[in-house]
């Protein structure tokens, strides 16, 4: 049957659905990597998103149990061109279309995800519903705090190696905490709203995991993220960038449309390497506000020239708004995950437990 897209400015566009659902809201992004979309649906940081797949063939490697960055679906809906149930992969269990029927989140297959982008990339983000009618009303909101949907109830600790890491769960990707535990460390990942408890667990370093929505949602911890970095090497990753910069007293604005994909190219000013990342994210650090505070530019995005990182001129905080983690994308930027231990954490060692 026919389903629609609807955009908040009016903008109808049609596609095919598979059973009628309850019309759905969420904030209209676009991916433009040709795989990954395991990863996506399942990152919280889409939390209360419906994500357009630009590539125009989605579904042809299954699903399979290990690619999930959460335990369940976390976007709004889907918007692609093809969905295919033929899937072909060693790791695959059941389609994509099994999966997303399973979990009810509504899609919309044979919708021109050309037009739909295009309409985003002039207008902007904009909100839109899924419906089988031409509507934009709908009762389902957004939430002004999905930080607090996605992030973990209780401290849980993972692996056993020597250096302990906590980190700080924002709507956590595994793949940050399976990055970490790759390079030997202890792993305890502390909800968003018992960060001050890292005080008692006095791990070595800290990471600041990405996450859902506007970074400003965070303003009531601003002051211990800052006391707590003060203390401990940190590494702030995507939405944990966006913290660290607003922690210090810098500022965060939205771009039109976001940066998600898998072929993101960032420089390093100090090297002047540059390498290609994974994103997804909507929010960036606004350069001119940087000046005010104790934090230095380090990388920076080849196509825009966005803020991609920082660093701190005294303290061991260190901070990314890409995903050096990759899942979905490439590992060029893995680097990050070595240096921060190699360098930051390990050299503050001794400063922990004095
Ligand atoms: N992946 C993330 O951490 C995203 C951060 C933030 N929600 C943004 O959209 O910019």
């Amino acid at each position: 049957m026919q389903g629609y897209l609807v955009l908040e400015d009016g903008t109808v566009f049609e596609g095919k659905m598979d059973e009628i659902v309850s019309p759905v809201k969420g904030e209209l992004v676009f991916y433009t990597g040709m795989t990954g979309y395991q990863e996506v649906l399942t990152d919280p940081s889409y939390k209360d998103q419906i994500v357009v797949f630009t590539y125009p063939l989605i579904g042809n490697y299954g699903i399979n149990d290990q690619d999930f960055e959460s335990k369940k679906p976390q976007v709004k809906g889907v918007i692609l061109f093809q969905l295919t149930e033929h899937y072909s992969h060693y790791k695959a269990n059941r389609s994509l279309k099994d999966y997303l029927q399973k979990w009810n989140i509504p899609y919309l297959t044979n919708v021109d995800t050309r037009a739909v982008v295009k309409q985003i990339r002039s207008k902007g983000t904009l909100h839109a519903v899924i419906s089988k009618d031409k509507q934009y009303d709908s009762q389902d909101k957004l939430s002004d705090f999905p930080i607090r949907d996605v992030s973990a109830s209780e401290i849980e600790t993972f692996g056993n190696g020597a250096t302990h890491i906590a980190l700080i769960d924002f709507g956590f990707k595994k793949s940050i905490l399976n990055s970490l535990l790759k390079r030997g460390c202890k792993v305890s990942v502390v909800p968003f709203h018992q960060m001050e408890k890292v005080f008692e667990i006095k791990p070595h370093g800290i990471v600041l995991s990405n996450g859902p929505g506007d970074p400003k949602q965070m303003k009531n911890y601003f002051s211990t993220l800052n006391q707590l970095m003060k203390q401990y090497p940190t590494l702030g990753i995507c939405l944990g960038n966006q913290l660290i910069a607003l922690s210090f007293g810098g500022n965060t604005t939205k771009l039109r449309f976001g940066h998600r994909g898998a072929n993101h190219p960032v420089i390093d000013q100090k090297t002047g390497n540059v390498f290609i990342t994974s994103q997804n994210h909507s929010y960036v650090v606004d350069k001119k506000s940087l000046e005010k505070t104790p934090l230095k530019l380090r990388y920076t995005n080849v196509n825009d020239g966005s803020v991609e990182g920082l660093e701190h001129e005294k303290l061991k905080v260190m901070s990314v708004q890409f995903h050096p983690e990759a899942h979905p994308g490439p590992e060029d930027a893995s680097f990050i995950f070595d240096e921060f231990l190699d360098t930051y954490v390990a050299a503050g060692r001794e400063k922990v437990y004095a």
